[in-house]
């Protein structure tokens, strides 16, 4: 399976472009999607679930045009978007029956799905009481099960961890990877952890273009023996920082521990090189292409 997008622009209007001449080619497994606020990671995801028309570019799925033949995702698709929105007077169960006859699934083995699907999510015991009650985890976790309903070849997931607790976050992880084998998995995330523990590919997104895509080693590679910690006085961090690019600090009473990315370490501190993260690489990657 592979999707290749080429020279894709989504042009809202004169001033707001979400996508600009944009071409990634997608193979199965798991793409995780990083960029800063307004990267236009929607609008990609928006325009593969053909929700939305692109303004110029191609899409092919196994070789299929999507934007002239939309049907042919749509068939084999799950998306989940930013915004899902929730019927609150339907339980769980009701709303997953519901969808499925959106989507057109339906025989015998549907009541049997949506237990398997319900119990995937964690909301057996929740499954008979109105949505509307439901928690914002509880309510993103029966959008992760509806995208599921359909047993799709292409998932597009929106931002699948806002609001899961840690221990939903890992059982979103599970039931994901778990898929990835015969899938098109794309989602996106702000929380860089937990794109790294899931990705096997990432595309580091910013201003509508594409900054980087890769496995997370070669990602990582951009500041491989670039990333420092080094111990500097409250009052030097100030100058520290307009010199570096600074990953993050740690108050440790009248001393702060920096870890920084520098091509040159600082000679007049003790700095100790350290092994590069995927974070270390995103902003990197999004800072010199500011
Ligand atoms: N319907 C719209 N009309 C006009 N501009 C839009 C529309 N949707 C998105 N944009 C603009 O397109 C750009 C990309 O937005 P998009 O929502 O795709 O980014 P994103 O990476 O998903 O951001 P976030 O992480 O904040 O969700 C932004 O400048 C945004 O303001």
């Amino acid at each position: 399976m592979s999707l290749v997008i080429k020279n894709l622009t989504k042009q809202y209007n004169k001033e707001k472009t979400g996508l600009s001449d944009y071409s990634i080619t997608i193979e199965k497994g798991i793409l995780g999607l990083l960029g800063p606020n307004g990267a236009g990671k929607s609008t990609l995801m928006k325009i593969i679930a053909t929700i939305s028309k692109p303004t110029r570019g191609t899409l092919f799925l196994d070789g299929q045009d999507i934007v002239n033949n939309p049907d042919y995702i749509r068939r084999i698709m799950g998306y989940l978007p930013q915004d899902f929105g929730v019927y609150p007077n339907l339980n769980a169960y009701e709303f997953l029956e519901y969808i499925a006859a959106l989507k057109g699934v339906g025989g015998a083995g549907l009541r049997k799905r949506i237990d398997m699907l319900l119990e995937g999510v964690n909301l057996t015991a929740d499954a008979k009481r109105p949505i509307g009650s439901y928690s914002g985890g509880m309510k993103q976790r029966i959008g992760i099960a509806q995208a599921l309903l359909n047993d799709p070849k292409v998932l597009i997931f929106d931002e699948p961890t806002v609001g899961l607790d840690p221990e939903e976050r890992v059982r979103f992880r599970q039931l994901i990877s778990d898929l990835a084998d015969d899938c098109i998995i794309i989602l996106s995330s702000h929380i860089v952890s937990d794109i790294e523990t899931i990705a096997d590919e990432v595309a580091i997104m910013k201003n509508g273009m594409l900054l980087d895509k890769a496995i997370q080693p070669e990602i990582i590679g951009h500041v491989d023996g670039k990333v420092f910690e080094t111990m500097l006085e409250n009052s030097d961090l100030h100058a520290f920082k307009a010199k570096h690019l600074i990953i993050n600090t740690t108050r440790q009473k009248e001393k702060t521990k920096v870890r920084y990315i520098t091509k040159t370490p600082e000679s007049e501190t003790a700095s100790t090189p350290v092994s590069a993260t995927l974070e270390d690489a995103y902003l990197f990657l999004t800072h010199n292409n500011a």
